[in-house]
């Protein structure tokens, strides 16, 4: 898979007292990659909230890092949302993305970080991609309408860690994840995606006895779906193993429909209803699901099924976020 790193002196996992910037870390990946650097017994990692350092202002990420001197920097803080919010507010998902990668991306060269992984999403593939969609669709055809805005962003953000390895030498890397779900999620009921706004729907129907939930779209587009703690294992995993400068996709191999998942999310919240079809709702891109050879052939294999990551992350729900 491209150019994996040779050079045993640049080990990422080997020291463990290495200073690593992970860029919002109190949401979904940032928060989950926390926990996989902790579980392996980093101890230097620093932690800014959206409030303590606003990344779309480019003198105070640059006065941030020439202060902090990052080793490693894993950028996951971006302004993110589902089908509904990138449709309602495009300028924000282009101009708050752009900004906050262009700063982090381009302080971590210029105050000699040593690696930063960038995390794009599989809507930079175009909407007909081939299926499965292998790293080499990128730029081939037109984009999903719906989110074309947070697209060209991450594409933006992919091209420049290219141009400062090209350029610069600097090892910045970017991994594509798909669709993901799991603890610390955002649970808004029109602003989320499509599993945590679900999960949180059929459960205030469960406990006010409702009769029916409503679904957006038709229920026949296929999403991929995988559990943040597996997008976690697999950022480590490139962080230690891949010098590339192809963008490398992570996925879970396995699709579902919506009206599948909405099925699955039913049954393991326990709604006894009806579900109802909103098809005023966009449906979005058909079909999503990434070829993820690459990693796999070099050894790396998400290990969460989708029904046991959705049991955990209702329980985590039922702890930390409803009323
Ligand atoms: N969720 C998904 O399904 C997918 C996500 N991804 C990618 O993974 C990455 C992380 O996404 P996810 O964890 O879901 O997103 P979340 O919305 O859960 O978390 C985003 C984080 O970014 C921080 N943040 C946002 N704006 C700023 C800012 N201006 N300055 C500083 N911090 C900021 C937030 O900080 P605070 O909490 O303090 O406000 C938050 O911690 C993104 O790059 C996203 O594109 C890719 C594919 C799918
Ligand atoms: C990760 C990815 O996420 C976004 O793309 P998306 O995959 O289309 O995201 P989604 O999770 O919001 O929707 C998936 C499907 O599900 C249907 N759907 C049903 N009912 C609800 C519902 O209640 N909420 C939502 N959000 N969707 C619903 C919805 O109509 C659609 O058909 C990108 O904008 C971009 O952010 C990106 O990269």
């Amino acid at each position: 898979m491209g150019a994996p790193n040779t050079d045993s002196s640049s080990s990422f996992l080997t020291d463990k007292s290495a200073k690593i910037f992970v860029a919002g870390h109190r949401g979904l990946v940032g928060s989950s990659i926390v926990r996989k650097l902790v579980s392996l017994n980093f101890t230097n990692l620093i932690l800014r909230s959206h409030a303590e350092l606003d990344l779309t202002r480019q003198s105070d990420v640059d006065a941030f890092f020439a202060a902090e001197k990052p080793d490693y920097v894993i950028l996951s803080a971006a302004k993110v949302g589902g089908i509904h919010a990138n449709n309602t507010y495009p300028a924000d998902f282009i101009a708050i993305n752009l900004q906050i990668q262009t700063n982090v991306i381009d302080s971590s060269f210029r105050h000699g970080v040593k690696k930063l992984l960038f995390l794009g999403s599989s809507c930079i593939y175009p909407k007909f991609a081939p299926q499965p969609i292998p790293e080499s669709a990128l730029l081939t055809g037109p984009l999903e309408p719906t989110n074309e805005w947070y697209a060209v962003a991450k594409i933006a953000g992919i091209k420049m860690c290219q141009a400062y390895r090209i350029q610069y030498h600097f090892d910045a890397i970017s991994g594509m994840p798909t669709n993901l779900y799991g603890p610390n999620d955002n649970f808004h009921p029109e602003n989320s995606h499509v599993l945590p706004a679900l999960m949180r729907r059929f459960h205030e129907a469960k406990v006010k006895g409702a009769k029916e939930v409503v679904v957006w779209g038709s229920g026949s587009p296929l999403r991929e779906f995988l559990h943040v703690d597996d997008l976690a294992d697999a950022c480590v995993y490139l962080m230690e193993n891949y010098g590339g400068l192809e963008h490398v996709n992570v996925g879970s191999g396995k699709e579902v429909t919506i009206k599948e998942l909405a099925e699955l999310v039913k049954e393991v919240v326990g709604f006894q209803g009806e579900l109802v079809w909103d098809t005023s709702k966009p449906d979005g891109t058909p079909r999503k699901l990434m070829d993820s050879s690459k990693l796999a052939e070099v050894g790396w294999r998400p290990k969460i099924e989708l029904r046991d990551g959705l049991v955990d992350t209702y329980k985590w729900y039922l702890e930390n976020v409803k009323q």
